[in-house]
């Protein structure tokens, strides 16, 4: 398998070059230059892998310059510190499904890709004797999986900006708990997509990439979306839909569109899926793209999903890509579109064809203390707020569709608690990783929302 770049300049590369380039030279993201396809068959025949196993089948199609042996290794190491033996647990409440994806180290759904993308780096630099320097903006959960990853590794440093006062007390005390030597947090005066501006514009820097040994661990890196991929076929294994290999919805809590485009890969490859579900809360310009056409970029509010509070989903423009026929230049005029003028115009086709994929939801503030609330009056379970805005989009839109759902669930309520507290005014069960993180010593650096000023930054501590 051989990546390319989305907007086209970037062409024929494996995937370990692929993973340390993180964001294509060329400004664009890069995707595989084709998506596996697999019978119905072919898909039933996975059914009843362990997690690690279904990994490694799905994975194996994407990665051809590891060898089996070597991968079956990376991918069940990356699984040994996940709290539950099935990596991710579905449960069913009432009609619905719920895919617990926060078992790992941090408690929320990137751990899944982060650990593996860990150890993914550590055997890439080991084989080439080589180093990398992370540079990574978080809305509060992508930070300390991150950290949590690549921990203990040799030969990397991480820096990852979050907005300042923008990201839960715990989220931000996982980071900035953490003093290793090589771990830089740092807290931006701006939003969320004031730091992903920031760290593309110094990834599309090639010459201070490369002379840094630049890597990214966001969803710009692609083996994040590729291990992404594996929890919608294990998610669909353990529901009954399975038994008869018929389709079902899924709805996937959405900001930077990473998760729901790992979604949209397993659709592709033939994963019986009806429609995935964007469920946005009031930062909702994915909702208003599905359902108006309208994709122009408002001002970031705060909500109590703060890892969703972002309206630049770095991944829409892989989706842009397939949207586009595969058209390089289309996209990347696109792009500079929403750079100048904010936004992007869609035709009437063009949504014809988004929505045979998609629908979407979006859910208020207050609506989504009201579904934390239900769901624990009904069900006697917590669900942290952007689980919330999910399960909102299964009770407005499961009379409409005939086929079952699976909710998915991407963080544990106890990095919420302010939030759930307020809902239900019970506190959630807190993690061991969790508990007295406010007492530990702490250490953050605070800058303006200034490429220079990271840039800088970042070389006075290479
Ligand atoms: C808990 C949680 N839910 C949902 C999202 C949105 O996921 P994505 O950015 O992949 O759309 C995030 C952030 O990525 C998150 O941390
Ligand atoms: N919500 C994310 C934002 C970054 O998304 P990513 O998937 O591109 O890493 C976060 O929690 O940081």
């Amino acid at each position: 398998m051989k990546y390319m770049s989305t907007r086209g300049k970037v062409k024929g590369i494996n995937f370990q070059d692929a993973v340390l380039m993180g964001l294509a030279d060329d400004g664009g993201l890069l995707i595989p230059e084709e998506i596996p396809f697999m019978s119905i068959n072919e898909i039933e025949a996975l059914k009843d892998k362990s997690y690690q196993e279904l990994a490694l089948a799905i994975m194996k199609k994407y990665i051809s310059d590891i060898g089996e042996t070597t991968l079956e290794k990376i991918v069940f190491k990356s699984y040994e510190a996940f709290d539950d033996e099935r990596v991710v647990p579905v449960i069913k409440l009432g009609d619905f499904y719920l895919s617990e994806l926060f078992h790992g180290p941090t408690y929320a759904f990137k751990d899944v890709a982060l650990q593996f993308l860990g150890n993914l780096f550590e055997y890439i630099l080991d084989q080439r004797n080589d180093y990398l320097n992370i540079i990574g903006a978080t809305s509060g959960d992508t930070g300390s999986a991150a950290i949590y990853g690549v921990r203990g590794k040799k030969g990397i440093k991480i820096f990852i900006l979050h907005p300042k006062g923008r990201v839960s007390r715990m989220q931000e005390l996982q980071m900035t708990t953490v003093l290793d030597d090589n771990v830089f947090n740092i807290a931006v005066e701006g939003t969320f997509d004031d730091c992903q501006y920031i760290v593309k514009e110094i990834f599309s820097d090639v010459e201070f990439k490369r002379e840094h040994h630049l890597g990214s661990i966001n969803s710009i890196n692609w083996a994040r979306v590729l291990a992404q991929i594996v929890y919608y076929f294990y998610s669909y294994f353990q529901t009954d839909a399975a038994d008869s290999m018929s389709k079902v919805n899924i709805v996937v809590p959405t900001g930077n569109f990473g998760n729901i485009l790992a979604g949209f890969y397993a659709k592709r490859m033939g994963l019986p899926i009806n429609k995935l579900v964007i469920a946005t809360n009031e930062n909702n310009i994915l909702y208003r793209f599905v359902k108006e056409g309208d994709y122009s970029i408002k001002n970031v509010v705060q909500t109590y999903s703060p890892s969703m509070d972002i309206q630049i989903a770095s991944n829409f423009e892989r989706f842009l890509f397939y949207l586009f026929e595969e058209d390089a230049d289309k996209v990347r005029k696109s792009m500079e579109q929403l750079k100048v003028e904010k936004k992007i115009f869609f035709n009437d086709e063009l949504m014809e064809k988004v929505r045979e994929v998609f629908d979407a939801t979006s859910t208020s503030n207050e609506r989504n203390l009201e579904v934390i609330k239900e769901i624990y009056e009904k069900y006697k379970y917590i669900v942290d707020p952007h689980t919330a805005c999910g399960i909102d989009a299964v009770l407005k839109l499961k009379n409409i569709y005939d086929e079952p759902f699976i909710a998915m669930s991407t963080a544990h309520p106890a990095k919420f608690i302010d939030s759930v507290v307020k809902a239900i005014g019970v506190k959630p069960e807190i993690p061991r990783g969790l508990r007295e993180l406010e007492d530990k010593e702490k250490r953050v650096y605070e800058l303006d929302a200034n490429v220079n000023l990271v840039k800088k930054f970042i070389e006075k501590n290479l």
